[in-house]
């Protein structure tokens, strides 16, 4: 389990997050959503242990962030490709794969290669990849090593619709084994998680499966969710 407790992050004069609670489970995919700048990189960067934390606590598996021992069980993909360009796609899995210590088999090296559709260009040097092609393997290297956690920060953005439902039913399937934390912006993307942690104004306003979150706001999709959460607060100011 991932646990936050009150945690709290600014930059400068601006709080980005305020006291922010959240368990996020094992064999569930999590998915952080929100508009842009609430703070979804910067909190998936504090459990990363890339941005400290002004205060509260996290623990990955009950060991406090950061610690470098967790990082080879984290399967992370950022918001940018952190590639070789100079390298083939191939040689960017090996070396991802032997620097977190892991030495990944062909056959697990090519199904991956085969999830991201990138199996016939794992010899062209990642230069010539497009955005999406990118974004694939970036995706197959926080895949490599089959980590007990897996933070996605937006995975499928350039990524075709077909492809897309490809990937998030493997990542229904890797779930059994790993305790999942994806971010996105796109509203049916988000209805695939099993929990939702929704972000507005420094935190989480509102948590809870797909599902519940809907019949709990009478809305019928995610953005209606963000909107009467809107109209509540817009309530609140002008009652007040
Ligand atoms: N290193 C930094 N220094 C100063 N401000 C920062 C830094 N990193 C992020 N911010 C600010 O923190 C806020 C939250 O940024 P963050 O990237 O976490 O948002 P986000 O919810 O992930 O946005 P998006 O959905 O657009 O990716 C923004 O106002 C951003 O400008």
């Amino acid at each position: 389990m991932i646990k936050l407790s009150n945690i709290s992050k600014s930059f400068g004069k601006q709080t980005i997050l305020q006291d922010v609670s959240v368990d996020i489970h094992a064999n569930k995919i999590t998915g952080l959503i929100g508009p842009s700048g609430t703070g979804k990189t910067t909190l998936i960067k504090c459990l990363m242990g890339m941005e400290r934390y002004d205060n509260g606590f996290i623990s990955i598996n009950n060991v406090t962030v950061p610690n470098r021992k967790l990082l080879n069980k984290i399967g992370y993909m950022a918001q940018s490709d952190p590639l070789y360009h100079d390298l083939t796609g191939l040689e960017n899995i090996q070396f991802f794969s032997h620097m977190y210590g892991m030495k990944s088999s062909k056959q697990t090296i090519k199904s991956i290669l085969n999830l991201v559709q990138l199996e016939q260009h794992k010899k062209k040097l990642v230069q010539h990849y497009s955005g999406g092609m990118k974004r694939r393997l970036s995706l197959a290297i926080a895949l490599i090593n089959q980590p007990d956690y897996l933070i996605l920060d937006e995975p499928t953005v350039g990524i075709d619709p077909v492809l897309k439902l490809n990937i998030w039913d493997q990542l229904h399937d890797l779930k059994k084994d790993s305790t999942m934390l994806i971010t996105t912006h796109i509203m049916d993307e988000a209805m695939r998680c099993d929990q939702l942690l929704l972000m507005k104004n420094k935190g989480i306003a509102v948590s809870g499966s797909p599902q519940e979150i809907l019949e709990k706001f009478g809305a019928s999709d995610i953005d209606q969710v963000f909107l009467k959460l809107e109209e509540r607060e817009h309530e609140n100011a002008t009652s007040n």
